[in-house]
């Protein structure tokens, strides 16, 4: 479990990112962070694996405050995936994955291993492993970027618009592989996005920011839907143009769902 507990973060520069920010995200599920530019998410999300260090309140997990944890060894235990893949140049796929296990010691054939292994799991064909970052799609980097996070079998995975630089196609792919792999896997993750629909179709626990990391609204997508909070959420997710407002119409005998502006978008079962 990961608790942020009245968090708070001004830069050094006097930028006010997040003001006070309290929450639980339960393990084995993922929680999204969703809203708009500059609402603070990354900030908030980097505040788990110390990349940031709050300048009020306490980040815990499992209880333990992050602050009192070697804050190398910290991000060495947790999982990161960012939006460009971070990949190095002049590595190749498969030593780019192997990263993380190299850092904490793992020998250099174990660590080969482990790495095409995570290749596998993400979808990725055992030929674009001795390719470079360069040679391959960026839908394929950023499914490296997702085997490396995984590799050394973290409890807490940590994704930053991970899909964000992507086409729609591949980007409905990417979502499609981690909910599968998040079935297999079941680890916590922590995942940052501004795009609604991301965030109803991944996250277990979906919150959403306003700016200063100000919590708008937490629940389950269903709940949220159900009852938003107020006239930003119900903006923010859509409500307000009816383009979450399915009907139901009868086209020749079968019950059609159609959208707010009549759109055809499935059959009732
Ligand atoms: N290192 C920094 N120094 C000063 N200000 C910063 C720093 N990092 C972020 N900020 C500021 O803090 C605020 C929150 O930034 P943050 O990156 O957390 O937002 P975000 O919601 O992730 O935005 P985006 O979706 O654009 O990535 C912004 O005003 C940003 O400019």
């Amino acid at each position: 479990m990961i608790e942020y507990r009245n968090v708070g973060k001004t830069f050094a520069d006097g930028t006010p990112a997040v003001g006070d920010f309290s929450l639980v995200l339960p393990s084995h599920t993922t929680t999204v962070l969703v809203g708009s530019s500059g609402c603070g998410k990354t900030t908030l999300l980097r505040m788990v694996n110390r990349m940031v260090d709050p300048s009020a309140g306490q980040v815990l997990i499992d209880d333990v405050d992050v602050a009192t944890r070697n804050p190398v060894d910290l991000r060495r235990s947790i999982g990161y995936v960012m939006q460009h893949a971070g990949l190095l140049p002049h590595r190749r796929v498969v030593d780019n994955v192997a990263v993380p296990l190299r850092l904490v010691g793992v020998p250099r054939a174990e660590a080969r291993t482990r790495a095409l292994d995570a290749l596998e799991k993400v979808g990725l064909d055992a030929a674009l492993a001795e390719k470079y970052p360069r040679q391959l799609s960026g839908g394929q980097q950023q499914r490296v970027g997702v085997a490396r996070g995984l590799v050394a079998d973290p409890n807490i995975l940590l994704m930053d618009e991970p899909f964000g630089a992507v086409d729609p196609i591949v980007r409905d792919d990417l979502q499609q592989e981690l909910l599968r792999l998040q079935r297999e896997l079941g680890k916590t993750i922590v995942f940052v996005t501004h795009d609604i629909d991301e965030a109803f179709l991944l996250g277990d626990q979906v919150v959403i920011l306003r700016k200063g990391g100000e919590v708008a609204q937490v629940g389950t997508p269903a709940e949220i839907l159900a009852a938003p909070a107020d006239d930003f959420v119900r903006s923010f997710v859509g409500l307000d143009k009816g383009r979450r407002t399915l009907r139901i119409q009868e086209v020749d005998g079968q019950r059609i769902v159609v959208d707010g502006e009549g759109r055809a978008a499935g059959v009732l079962a």
